[in-house]
């Protein structure tokens, strides 16, 4: 009865009628999310257009290009003076407070349980669509229990994988004649392998198959929070399904791959008999000795353990892939006078030297102008406007103790990378690359006779990419750091000195341009230089 009076109304609309239904029921949908939507105290200045539901529509469209602008127009304005302001976010998403530099400790020091990681990376990735409703703190805890404590015996599988990596996807180039690669495709080739030499182990991360759907995967992620972002919640269930339909797709092909040894390492693991049996070190290792000391039996099965897989590899591939990237970008374009890439390999070519050919934490470490080269693009070619979000999610909500404004259950808080960045009181001349500039401070110092007072000489102790800041973030700061910052600079570090050593690339006239949407960069992924091989 109530279908045939649904079929009868709606065979009965013009079709005038039926896009005017349409655009109520979208508006409708807005209205909805706008009203569900944590609501933020007046006292805290807004950036966008007025508050309200036309001011909030209008700011929804131009999300997508003015939300970098907004964060900067408002740390000018506020955040340098030590006041948090509001940003409008996209539709789907909660505005977001960015809390000033100056109140970062006040920020880090908030409990898991009132401010969490968790539940914003939850929110912000749309994990119950995405990652097939799983938790992700069982993969990052084994990540930062794990990795950082073997990452020393991992180097020379590290260093092989590089090596090997570099010289399979540069097979064509040649002494005699310079080719074109594109950076991009370059990065994409080797950074997922050497990224799973330490996920998965070897063969699996040398699987064509097994890596081109994790990185589809990866893709998926980026593309599908965008458009789930856009979308307005309500209609979540029904379109969050179906666009990651490709997540399932690409993590089933990977799946089907990884399947056999992911099996084999469980049941060697596992038996009684192989008591004396010693897995490689790697993540899926990990992931199968921590379930079993915690007795989460429902993990050791390879169906679970592969989708274990899939946060740590979102955060590791596309991360790498983009920092390296702009890396190169950053050193190809760099003021000639400056002579970074005969400088850098320099000291990579003659400390590696002094290794005997084999890496070590000393000697990569002793690396600070490679260091510094690599900071210093960090530092400059952010690739987001933000990476540390915390969610709100005491059921009072929170006030801040600095300025006294309260936030509700559900807000978003931030913190600005990009302007922190880029701020000329951190960091003079701070939209130069200037390859070297903490390296120097390190040199001069060294120079002077390293006797100074003992707070200068821990400040420049701590001047070394890994470590994080309220002034470096891009690794994030604090207990829910980047875990794996101290595995990307060994890798980043073996990978410009074997490039380097081996090959000689051609500068580019000119730093490429990134783009924005929302608060993250589009690389310039067309971009292409040329190579030669190295004559010895
Ligand atoms: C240049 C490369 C990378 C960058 C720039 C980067 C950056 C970050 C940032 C900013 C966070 C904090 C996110 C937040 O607070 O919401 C983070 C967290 C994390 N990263 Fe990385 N990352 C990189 C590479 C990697 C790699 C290679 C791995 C693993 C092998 C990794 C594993 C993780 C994990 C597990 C977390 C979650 C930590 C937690 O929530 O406690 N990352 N990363």
């Amino acid at each position: 009865m109530a279908t045939g009076l649904s079929s009868q109304f709606l065979e009965s609309l013009t079709l005038g009628q039926t896009i005017l239904l349409f655009i109520f029921f979208i508006v409708a949908s807005f209205v909805v999310d706008f009203t569900w939507q944590p609501r933020y105290p007046k006292s805290l200045p807004r950036l966008g257009s007025e508050d309200g539901y036309l001011g909030t529509i209008k700011n929804w469209f131009q999300y997508v290009t003015r939300f970098n602008n907004w964060v900067a127009e408002g740390t000018e304005k506020y955040g340098k003076h030590g006041r948090a302001f509001v940003v409008p976010a996209a539709p789907a998403r909660p505005d977001e407070i960015v809390v000033p530099r100056s109140q970062t400790a006040w920020f880090l020091e908030q409990p898991d349980r009132v401010l969490s990681t968790k539940e914003s990376h939850r929110d912000s990735l749309f994990n119950d669509y995405q990652f097939f409703g799983l938790d992700d703190q069982f993969p990052i805890q084994t990540i930062h229990k794990h990795l950082a404590r073997n990452i020393i015996s991992l180097l020379p599988t590290i260093q092989e994988e590089i090596h090997s990596a570099i010289e399979a996807t540069l097979a064509n180039v040649t002494e005699e004649e310079w080719t074109s690669i594109n950076l991009w495709e370059f990065f994409l080739g080797i950074i997922p392998r050497i990224t799973n030499a330490v996920l998965v182990g070897a063969p699996l991360c040398r699987d064509g198959e097994f890596l081109k759907n994790q990185v589809a995967f990866a893709d998926d992620v980026v593309r599908n929070s965008f458009i789930l972002m856009m979308v307005p919640s309500i209609f979540h269930p029904i379109v969050g399904p179906l666009v990651c339909l490709s997540n399932r797709l690409h993590w089933r092909k990977s799946y089907a791959v990884a399947k056999p040894f992911i099996k084999k390492r469980l049941d060697d693991m596992m038996k009684p008999e192989n008591s004396d049996y010693k897995p490689p070190e790697d993540m899926l290792t990990w992931l199968i000795r921590q379930a079993k000391s915690d007795g989460l039996v429902a993990e050791l099965n390879p169906v679970m353990l592969s989708k274990r897989l899939l946060p740590v590899e979102f955060a590791a591939i596309h991360t790498t892939v983009i920092t390296a990237h702009s890396l190169l970008l950053d050193l190809l374009s760099s003021d000639p006078s400056q002579n970074c890439l005969a400088i850098i390999r320099e000291e990579t070519s003659r400390v590696f030297r002094e290794e005997n050919g084999n890496w070590t934490k000393r000697g990569l470490t002793s690396l600070h102008r490679t260091d510094s080269a690599i900071k210093e693009s960090m530092r400059l070619s952010n690739f987001a406007t933000a990476l540390t979000h915390r969610k709100v999610i005491a059921p009072d909500g929170i006030t801040n103790t600095v300025e006294g404004w309260h936030a509700p259950y559900g807000a978003s808080l931030m913190l600005d990378l990009g302007n922190t960045h880029h701020d000329e009181n951190l960091y003079p001349d701070p939209d130069k690359y200037d390859a070297f500039r903490f390296s120097r401070v390190r040199e001069d110092y060294q120079a002077s006779g390293g006797n100074r007072d003992p707070e200068e000489a821990i400040r420049i102790m701590r001047l070394g990419m890994v470590t994080t800041s309220d002034s470096f973030l891009p690794f994030s700061h604090g207990r829910h750091a980047c875990p794996g910052r101290f595995f990307v600079a060994h890798e980043l570090k073996m990978i410009l000195a074997f490039l380097l050593d081996n090959f000689e690339l051609r500068p580019l006239k000119e730093r490429p341009k990134s783009f924005w949407l929302g608060g993250t960069i589009i690389p310039p992924v067309q971009i292409e230089t040329e190579i030669r091989r190295r004559k010895k």
